[in-house]
């Protein structure tokens, strides 16, 4: 089976409070590529409310951060001809720089859908367009500026 891009971080880089396996009081966000996108689905539990009804723009935010960095280290991967089927993979990447729109209200208890398209990559730097749904309205849209670590 195919594994998430977060389970594939080196042990001692998987300790982010978005996205590491390694934290366990963190979300634990999980992304997949999929054929030339990204997909990870998360779903936000009530302490999350802005307006009642709604989630939390910094929870949103989150999620698309980590979101980016897990689609630009797949995205690396791909353009680097790295393997995902593997153990590990020797690539990590930070955010430079994270843009959010917020488009719509996102609702409560709903499934939030975070789908990632690669933008461009330049040396170390790799750009990732996002959108968060729900129901299949997009209630947010992201890009983020990721940077690959120096090995
Ligand atoms: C934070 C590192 C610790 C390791 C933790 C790992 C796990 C974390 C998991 C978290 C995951 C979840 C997500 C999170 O929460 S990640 C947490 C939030 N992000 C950070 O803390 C990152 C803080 N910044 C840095 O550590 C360094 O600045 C980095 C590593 C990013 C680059 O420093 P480094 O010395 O390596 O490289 P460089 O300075 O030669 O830059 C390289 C190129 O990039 C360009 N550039 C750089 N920044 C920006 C910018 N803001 N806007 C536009 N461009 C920028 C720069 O101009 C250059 O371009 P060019 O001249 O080549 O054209």
């Amino acid at each position: 089976m195919k594994k998430p891009i977060q389970d594939l971080y080196p042990e001692n880089l998987a300790h982010c409070y978005g996205c590491g396996k390694n934290n366990t009081q963190g979300h634990q966000l999980k992304t997949y590529l999929e054929g030339e996108e990204t997909i990870s689905r998360f779903t936000p539990d009530l302490k999350y409310t802005a307006i009642p009804g709604s989630v939390y723009g910094g929870l949103i935010a989150s999620l698309l951060d980590c979101h980016g960095t897990a689609s630009a280290a797949a995205f690396a991967c791909v353009a680097e001809g790295i393997s995902l089927e593997q153990a590990q993979i020797p690539v990590r990447c930070v955010t430079g720089n994270l843009n959010v729109n917020f488009k719509a209200m996102t609702p409560q208890g709903k499934e939030l859908v975070i789908m990632g398209k690669l933008k461009h990559i330049e040396g170390r730097k790799i750009t990732v367009e996002m959108t968060l749904s729900a129901d299949n309205v997009v209630c947010a849209t992201g890009e983020i500026l990721a940077i690959k670590l120096r090995e």
